[in-house]
């Protein structure tokens, strides 16, 4: 067995220090005339951290760009722009032992894998149930491609490590040196000053101009066999990503959670990097979102400020389930909704007129979906259907679905036809 370079760690138990003696391979890459960053636990004795007592490479512009990247697409925040990179290099079989990285480094920090899929394993303590193969309380996979935003008790409580991998894999760690810890002398990277998040607007501008819109990507991709969407990277992309991580701990980990963890399986599309989702897995995240019974509420004349809309649109809309409401643009607002009832009363009346601070404010709805740009109109709507004289022994809800499906989706059958009257719900 043999273990990639882990010196740059801390938190080592006696056996896994053993393992660390067979280390391989580690390239640090830092900026040119800086003192050597050693993450060292090394054989002639050094302490675990960065030593600020060798000069190591700059950064090279590949990684910069990664880092840049990772800022802008909302991986990792502003104030913790990465300024120091590891690179291990897997041969087969290699493995990392289980370790906390070093408190020199400021958390968020990130790993990006390449080459070849293995897993994780985090747990607050590690067996190691054979050489080069250990067991904690999660494994979590790493796709070639993916993110791994290593953050709160997961970076600091629960420790980590990769069993030996079947095949060759490169792993690229960003993080950066805690300010107290930085080598003397030491200036920050001019041209990774002042990275900020995207906003959602260029977000969008810069999609349209780097790739194919969202809308007409979706078109062209509609015409694929294999049912999946490619979209460029959006921040909501990563947002969405970073949920199914959380939902994965919050399921199967037992420690308080303050840890995200991002997959995003990226190709190279006409140059650019791409996510590919498969439809289920849009579905599940709308689920797991609470969207399935989302709207838009459109306010073409203003609208009242949103503590007021929070406040007005549950009482006002005769909402009777949960209503969650938030901001998408200065017109638009998602309502989220999680009984059906609430949601065809929304989506079947016309307009609402909201009373608040004495004033009236239009607001229309509309069905929400992944793929609407709440600024296009749609022609999807909600109607109450009458069928006058329908003889009581249609008056099943399968019955009435089914002729019902002849206009649109049946959604829901009211009260009146319940007890025996006349009206039906489609979309
Ligand atoms: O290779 C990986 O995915 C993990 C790397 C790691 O834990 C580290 O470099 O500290
Ligand atoms: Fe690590």
């Amino acid at each position: 067995m043999s273990c990639v370079d882990m010196d740059q760690e801390d938190e080592l138990d006696a056996e896994e220090e053993t393992s660390v003696l067979e280390t391989k391979l580690n390239i640090e890459l830092s900026r040119e005339h800086r003192e050597h960053i050693r993450f060292c636990n090394d054989n002639k004795g050094n302490p675990p951290g960065i030593l600020k007592s060798e000069t190591v490479d700059p950064l090279p512009d590949l990684l910069k760009n990664m880092i840049r990247r990772l800022v802008r697409w909302h991986v990792l925040p502003p104030d913790c722009v990465p300024d120091s990179c590891i690179v291990n290099i897997y041969e087969e079989g290699d493995c990392i032992p289980p370790h906390i990285d070093s408190h020199d480094f400021v958390r968020p920090f990130c790993t990006v894998s390449f080459l070849s899929e293995c897993n994780i394993v985090f747990g607050s303590n590690l067996k190691t149930v054979g050489p080069g193969d250990f067991a904690g309380a999660i494994a979590i996979p790493l796709p070639m491609g993916s993110v791994l935003v290593l953050n709160g008790n997961r970076a600091d409580v629960a420790k980590h490590s990769v069993a030996t991998v079947p095949t060759k894999r490169i792993s690229i760690t960003f993080r950066r040196m805690d300010e107290s810890r930085r080598p003397i002398g030491c200036a920050p990277e001019q041209d990774l000053l002042g990275l900020q998040p995207l906003s959602h607007e260029a977000d969008r501008c810069e999609k349209s101009s780097t790739s194919k819109p969202w809308h007409s990507t979706r078109e062209q991709l509609g015409r694929r066999e294999d049912n999946k969407k490619i979209v460029g990277p959006s921040s909501s992309a990563v947002l969405a990503a970073v949920c199914i991580g959380v939902f994965h701990f919050l399921l199967e980990f037992t420690l308080p959670i303050s840890h995200l963890v991002i997959w995003i399986s990226l190709v190279m599309l006409h140059g650019e990097p791409s996510i590919t989702w498969k439809s289920s897995e849009i579905r599940d995240l709308i689920i797991q979102e609470n969207l399935q019974y989302a709207i838009i509420g459109k306010f073409s004349y203003g609208k009242p400020n949103i503590m007021e809309l929070r406040k007005q649109i549950p009482v006002q809309c005769n909402i009777k389930g949960d209503c969650n409401i938030g901001v998408l643009d200065a017109r638009h607002i998602l309502i989220r909704l999680n009984i059906l009832e609430d949601y065809v009363n929304l989506m079947s009346t016309a307009a609402f007129y909201i009373k608040a601070k004495d004033m009236l404010w239009q607001m229309r709805t509309r069905k929400w979906d992944p793929w609407l740009d709440p600024d296009i109109e749609t022609t999807i709507g909600v109607a109450w259907i009458s069928m006058p004289d329908l003889p009581p022994n249609f008056f099943a809800k399968k019955a009435i679905f089914s002729i019902a499906s002849a206009v649109g989706k049946p959604l829901m059958v009211d009260m009146a036809t319940k007890n025996k009257q006349d009206l039906v719900v489609r979309e």
